[in-house]
């Protein structure tokens, strides 16, 4: 079947793929205004209230650094809730990004915020590789975690979603993968190649294709004993129809390719309000987080193995 945005106007496409334009209680301008005060608020929040380590390299790239933040209680034994911005891959920055932390560390749950290489310094290649790093850095500087969730908002989403194909022995480290939240995502760049916001990422189709968790799944279905691994796609009742689409067509592929998935449309928020709600200790989001994290029904990733190839001459 051919995909449904393919029948869309240039229009229309880039509409659908502009989240700001869907917002209901803000105009767009205001909407992406707040967005970027209520994270630098959460942020200075955070670094006033909580312990942490800021701006530690996971790499020897000037844009290769995390801020973890703690709880109260000092062990290395906590599980890790690690996250990845949004902003089109091109906007966005760690600094502006710890919605979350007071409230997950509140709970016992440590919190790294990843900083990658936005466009026009960074391509989707490298931001995927980088997220990877970052992932093993938190693996091998807290061996004794209880767990590694990964969870990402819009274009974070997608660098999230791409740590399920990871294979991680080039990484010298297995982490202790237990879950994945994925918050308004996009898991099949295609459609975005003729839009504005492919401007800064100069993305061809072969790249958008290699960078799109959506096309590989079903190449690389679960390990056996990854079944248990829960996968959350979240979507914002108000994001775009588009972003709707592929959320639920996201969350069907890892139904069929055997991960423990599910979906949920959060009632009234848009594609901003998803992100920003974390902030607050008792949104419905957090609750979900902090289930999923604290309940022993979550089991860990284990190691993907090398493709066997087998038969081909
Ligand atoms: N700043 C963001 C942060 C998170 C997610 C998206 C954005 C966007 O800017 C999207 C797009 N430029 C829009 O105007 O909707």
């Amino acid at each position: 079947m051919d995909a449904p945005w393919r029948v869309l106007s240039a229009e229309e496409l880039e509409k659908q793929y502009s989240p700001s334009e869907w917002v209901v209680r803000r105009g767009a301008q205001e909407a992406l205004q707040t967005y970027l005060q209520m994270g630098s608020e959460a942020t200075s929040k955070a670094r006033a209230t909580r312990k942490s380590q800021l701006d530690v390299p996971y790499g020897d790239g000037e844009g290769e650094k995390v801020d973890i933040y703690f709880p109260d209680a000092a062990s290395e034994a906590l599980p890790f809730f690690v996250f990845f911005h949004g902003g089109y891959w091109q906007s966005g920055s760690k600094d502006q990004s710890a919605f979350m932390v007071n409230p997950l560390t509140a709970h016992g749950v440590a919190v790294v915020i990843v900083a990658y290489d936005i466009a026009p310094k960074g391509t989707i290649d490298k931001m995927v590789d980088q997220v990877a790093r970052s992932i093993a850095f938190v693996q091998k500087s807290f061996p004794e975690n209880k767990g590694l969730f990964l969870c990402g908002h819009s274009a974070g989403a997608q660098l999230a979603a791409m740590m399920l194909l990871v294979n991680w022995s080039k990484h010298g480290v297995t982490p202790s993968l237990k879950g994945f939240f994925l918050m308004s995502g996009i898991y099949d760049l295609e459609p975005l190649l003729s839009t504005s916001q492919n401007a800064p990422l100069h993305m061809t189709p072969e790249d958008a294709r290699r960078n799109s968790p959506q096309r590989h799944l079903e190449a690389a279905p679960v390990e056996p004993g990854n079944s248990a691994c829960p996968v959350l796609v979240i979507v914002g009742q108000h994001d775009s129809p588009e972003f709707h689409r592929q959320s639920w067509e996201f969350y069907e592929t890892l139904c069929q390719t055997g991960w423990k998935a599910s979906f949920e449309e959060l009632p009234s928020v848009d594609h901003f309000e998803i992100i920003w709600n974390l902030t607050r200790e008792e949104d419905r989001l957090n609750q979900i987080i902090l289930k999923t994290i604290f309940s022993r029904a979550a089991s860990p990733l284990l190691p993907r193995k090398p493709l066997e190839v087998k038969g081909q001459h």
